[in-house]
């Protein structure tokens, strides 16, 4: 049985002993089916680990051209990025949607200030730049991949901390985002122990049911025995 005290015990001990497959399986287990966010979300490197609480970020397209208009945030460069950047917490994700994917939403600065803040990581709903500067940080973050097109001229964070929503996977501020090479997935706050404990559980049996596979054990029987594929 894994217990926790805090949520730095907790994602410590979730980027050690579970994966996207398992913490996936449970969500579906639990009748949350649509928890991954969509495949073409990677890691920047395969060896890339995300788990922690979502500072959800809110971006628009919003042109220079605009800066006429009647809200003062998009008279400001970038709008509230730099406000929600300084605003993230340990252990926190920075993760952003809502803008077209034809720009870069995060950048090497922008990983050097989360990680001096001790974010988690980063989850970008479109493209990043600057890779081997985020590399070198070994920061964990993820997105569509590598393109360097500006965001400053395109778009704008318009507001954090606030719910957003990727392809139909809504994420509240404070769910808990995992992730790593093969996925990225969303386990909501109220089912958060409940899910990583029975994650765990699985984990372990996968463990006991890959030894008696490697032992010669078939398929059909293994699967009778133990209820884990
Ligand atoms: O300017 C941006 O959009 C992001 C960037 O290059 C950085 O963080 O270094
Ligand atoms: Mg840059």
């Amino acid at each position: 049985m894994i217990t926790w005290n805090n949520d730095s015990e907790l994602f410590e001990l979730m980027r050690k002993e579970l994966y996207s497959a398992v913490l996936g399986d449970i969500l579906d287990k639990m009748h949350y089916f649509h928890q991954f966010l969509p495949s073409r979300l990677q890691p920047l490197d395969m060896d890339m680990v995300l788990a922690g609480r979502a500072m959800t970020v809110l971006e628009a397209d919003a042109f220079e051209e605009l800066s006429e208009g009647q809200n003062p945030i998009m008279k400001k460069p970038f709008g509230l990025m730099l406000e929600a950047l300084d605003d993230l917490k340990k252990d926190e994700v920075y993760i952003c949607a809502g803008s077209s994917p034809s720009y870069a939403l995060v950048g090497e600065l922008m990983c050097t200030r989360m990680q001096i803040l001790g974010a988690a990581g980063a989850v970008a709903n479109g493209f990043h730049r600057d890779t081997k500067g985020i590399l070198e940080l070994g920061f964990p973050c993820f997105s569509y991949g590598r393109y360097a097109q500006d965001q400053g001229p395109r778009g704008k964070v318009i507001d954090y901390r606030v719910p957003i929503e990727i392809e139909g996977v809504r994420i509240y501020p404070g769910d808990i985002i995992f992730g790593d090479l093969d996925g990225v997935l969303v386990i909501p706050k109220e089912i958060e122990r409940e899910a990583i404990t029975r994650a765990w559980e699985k984990a372990t049996g996968e463990k006991m049911v890959a030894e008696a596979i490697r032992g010669g054990m078939g398929a059909r029987e293994s699967f009778d025995r133990h209820g884990i594929m």
